[in-house]
This record gives structure tokens, C-alpha cells and sequence, in this order.
């Protein structure tokens, strides 16, 4: 592993499955979601920053919040770009606020099994889950490039810049998301996994 790694939560969607509602703040076993993603990720890293769009106020409560510097919600990408122009140390972890249950060993894994890769992403053995990754900051140029074009496709600019698929094939219920409010209520049924 690195000396030192950020470790940046995704807080900045539109949540229109949810009905708008900003998902890093919905409760879950009565505390907000980012807050249970936050505590997984913590002993994962160095220190943790934010993206959010949206209650920066709130957010800023607990960790260093910033906003997307590519205005428009533009997608996951957009907060990728603006994780690693705020993050101090040259490798930063993504990970979205809406996967509570994500693996206690995921940055030691990405980190371990991205060889030569820039950009290290999570996949389930069935899905990519290309929010949760590695990415070096040497990303920024050609992730700004990206978004400048208009393109918005995380998988794409992924495939474009040789990223590494990690696999997790042992740990596919840690990947449960939260979209919608039936997906709330149903993990909130759940205990811890
Ligand atoms: N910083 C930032 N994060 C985003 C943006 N769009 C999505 N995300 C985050 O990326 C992760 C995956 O987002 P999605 O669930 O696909 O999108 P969403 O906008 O949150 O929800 P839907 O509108 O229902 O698709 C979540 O953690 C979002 O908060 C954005 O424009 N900026």
C-alpha cells in the first residue's frame, strides 16, 4: 500500500430513483447513509473528503466537503475529477454513499491486485461496480478532457485508461446499493453483512 491514500465518499448524485432525495443523508438503522460508509472506509485509509452537490452545510459537519468543479451533476465522473483536485496524496478511494455493507478489505485489495494499472475498479464476478475504486491523480488531465468532450460514461474513460478489474467474487452482498426506497427498506430488514 501506499503511505497514504484519501479516501473519498460519492455523495453527489441526483437521486432520482429516490425520488430526489439526497441519498448520503437518508437514515439506515437510524444513522445517514454516508455516515455507515464512512465507518467502513475509515480504517481503510489516511483521512476522508466528501463530494456532494447538494447540504454542503450538513456534510461539512463531519468531513472536508467539496463541490463538483464540472457543474451540471454530470455523473459519478465528475466526482471522481473533483476527489482527486482536492485529495492530498497521490492515490485516492472512491467509494459511492450508497453501498453501507462495502468490504473491510477493499482498498487493501484494489491496491494489491491493480499491477501497473492507474485506476483500480471493484467487480462482484457479475457486475462492475466502477464506483468503488483506485484512481492516481495523474487521472485529473484526461479524466477533464473527458467530461470536456461531453462524454459522461464511467465505464468507457475506465476502458479507455487501462483500468483494472479487482475481483470480489467471495464478497458480492457487500455490494448491495441503496436506489430506491424499497432498497431502504429492505436493507434496513438486514443486519450488518
Ligand atoms: N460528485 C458527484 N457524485 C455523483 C454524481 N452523480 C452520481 N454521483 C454519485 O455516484 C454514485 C452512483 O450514483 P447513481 O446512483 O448512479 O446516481 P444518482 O444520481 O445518485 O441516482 P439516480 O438519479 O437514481 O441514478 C452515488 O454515490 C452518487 O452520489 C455527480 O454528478 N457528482
Amino acid at each position: 500500500m501506499p503511505t497514504a491514500i484519501t479516501g473519498v465518499i460519492l455523495c453527489g448524485g441526483q437521486a432520482t430513483r429516490m425520488g430526489g432525495n439526497d441519498k448520503g443523508l437518508l437514515l439506515l438503522q437510524g444513522k445517514p447513509l454516508y455516515q455507515h460508509v464512512a465507518e467502513r472506509l475509515q480504517p481503510q485509509v489516511t483521512h476522508i473528503i466528501l463530494s456532494a452537490n447538494r447540504n454542503l452545510e450538513q456534510y461539512r459537519q463531519s468531513y472536508p466537503t467539496f463541490a463538483d468543479s464540472f457543474t451540471g451533476f454530470a455523473g459519478p465522473l465528475a466526482g471522481l475529477l473533483t476527489g482527486l483536485q482536492n485529495s492530498q496524496t497521490e492515490w485516492a478511494a472512491f467509494v459511492p454513499c450508497d453501498v453501507p455493507f462495502l468490504p473491510a478489505d477493499l482498498i487493501e485489495r484494489l491496491w494489491a491486485a491493480r499491477q501497473d494499472a492507474f485506476i483500480a475498479y471493484a467487480h462482484d464476478g457479475v457486475r462492475a461496480h466502477p464506483t468503488l475504486c483506485l484512481l492516481h491523480r495523474s487521472m485529473i488531465t484526461p479524466l477533464m478532457q473527458f467530461l470536456q468532450q461531453g462524454d459522461r460514461k464511467l465505464m468507457l474513460f475506465f476502458e479507455q485508461n487501462g483500468a483494472q478489474a479487482v475481483y470480489f467474487r467471495d464478497r458480492i452482498q457487500a455490494f448491495q446499493n441503496i436506489n430506491t426506497p424499497a432498497d431502504l427498506h429492505h436493507l434496513s430488514l438486514l443486519d450488518k453483512i
